[in-house]
């Protein structure tokens, strides 16, 4: 039995009234509240420990770096990275994905050559690939979906040819929570020496990782997704990929010699993290995930997949409430009410204090694949409770008879 209430407890943000009532927040695919331990971290580095890194020649700055570099060996086991230098501090999944379409694709790919991307992925897994495919007259490749949201790796692999140098998916996606069979996409395109690129930014917080059991070539996740602070995030790639790679943004850190005459570049990590880091957002990370770790995995995951299932129980049993894309064991659950916009839904539940996302999702295709505007997302975190599937479904039918 998982104590949500007892964690529930744990997390500031959500003792709050929002419109006079109890606040449900049903949004952490968007981001995840933070528990006290984290903010925590944040107050306390902050107060005590804050100094820039890998620079000066102070106690404050020693003690900060060796912070920061412990943080880096956290997400190194936490992933199941071969080396620390296989973990580049980014502001979150957006940003590492572009760094790996403006390195390693920009330096790799020829008019031609194609980039093959899910239908159903978020738009920071959709768009660096389109900007780089204009830059080097490459072509992106839609691999649809399935009528059942799922991927279809059929049409994956009919469409995987010596042409595909990169393949782009999410771990699990945002709108319907979609596991995606990353395991046989990384064997197949391997096969044909395609690199796979993972966006986690979900999967990292619904499931183990263990990217070198993966094998995959890249995996990517933000922090504030992971109970972390907005602002960090993780790109993880094969230290080889990574050595191979030219540098990201220049400036300090990153280099080894600077002269007009040229410069040379420093070794990884810091090949990757020009500037001055977020080095409170990865001591606070590193916080978040040992406090995660300390939860029962299992009995998480069968718990929010249990409130998932409730509330798609009783939404069904709704009038004009139609479920999009349901998946057994996400942690999201989407859906529409027939003749009423989905932000006018959001807003009565929002006015009865219960916080879910409405709009696109930053999933334009998947929404044009569904055929909507937009949906309801409910999604779930260790937070939630069987009360809080209690007040989304009286709110919803609320909305439904007023709307
Ligand atoms: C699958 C996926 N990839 C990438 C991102 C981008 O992450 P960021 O760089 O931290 O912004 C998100 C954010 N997803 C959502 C953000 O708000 N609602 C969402 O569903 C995501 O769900």
């Amino acid at each position: 039995m998982f104590d949500a209430k007892h964690i529930a407890a744990q997390f500031p943000a959500l003792q709050q009234q929002v419109n006079g009532q109890r606040l449900v927040y049903l949004d952490s695919a968007a981001t995840t509240q933070k528990p006290q331990c984290v903010i925590d971290a944040l107050s306390h580095y902050y107060q005590q420990q804050n100094a820039n890194v890998h620079r000066g020649s102070h106690s404050l700055t020693a003690h900060a770096t060796s912070e920061f570099e412990r943080a880096r060996e956290t997400v190194t086991e936490f992933i199941g990275a071969q080396s620390s230098k296989e973990i580049i501090w980014t502001r979150g999944a957006t940003e590492a994905l572009n760094l790996i379409a403006q390195t390693y694709a920009r330096n790799l790919l020829r008019p031609g050559d194609e980039i093959l991307v899910g239908e159903m992925e978020h738009h920071a897994n959709v768009v660096p690939w389109q900007i780089v495919a204009e830059q080097t007259g490459a072509k992106v490749v839609k691999i649809p979906m399935t009528q059942e949201c799922q991927f279809d790796l059929a049409s994956f692999n009919r469409l995987l040819t010596d042409k595909c140098k990169i393949v782009a998916l999410a771990h699990i996606t945002n709108v319907t929570g979609t596991r995606q069979p990353v395991e046989e996409v990384i064997a197949s395109a391997h096969k044909l020496g395609a690199v796979v690129v993972v966006d986690g930014a979900q999967g990292i917080v619904h499931e183990p990782v263990d990217v070198t059991q993966l094998n995959a070539d890249f995996y990517v996740f933000s922090g504030h997704k992971l109970y972390a602070p907005a602002g960090v995030g993780v790109l993880y790639g094969k230290q080889a990929l990574l050595e191979a790679m030219p540098p990201w943004h220049g400036g300090g850190k990153m280099v080894e010699k600077v002269s007009f005459a040229g410069t040379t570049f420093g070794e990884l990590p810091g090949k990757f993290e020009a500037g001055t880091p977020n080095v409170a957002g990865a001591i606070a990370l590193m916080k978040a995930i040992q406090w995660y770790q300390g939860l029962d995995q299992h009995a998480l995951a069968t718990h929010i997949h249990q409130l998932v299932e409730k509330t798609k129980t009783a939404l069904e049993q709704l009038d004009d409430v139609r479920i999009l894309g349901y998946q057994p064991n996400a942690s999201v659950i989407s859906f529409v009410i027939d003749g009423v916009h989905h932000q006018d839904v959001a807003t009565l539940l929002d006015q009865q204090g219960i916080a879910v996302r409405a709009g696109n999702h930053c999933a334009h295709p998947l929404m044009d694949a569904l055929g909507v505007t937009g949906t309801i997302r409910a999604s779930f975190a260790a937070y939630n409770t069987i009360e809080d599937v209690e007040s989304l479904v009286a709110a919803v039918e609320k909305a439904v008879d007023m709307l």
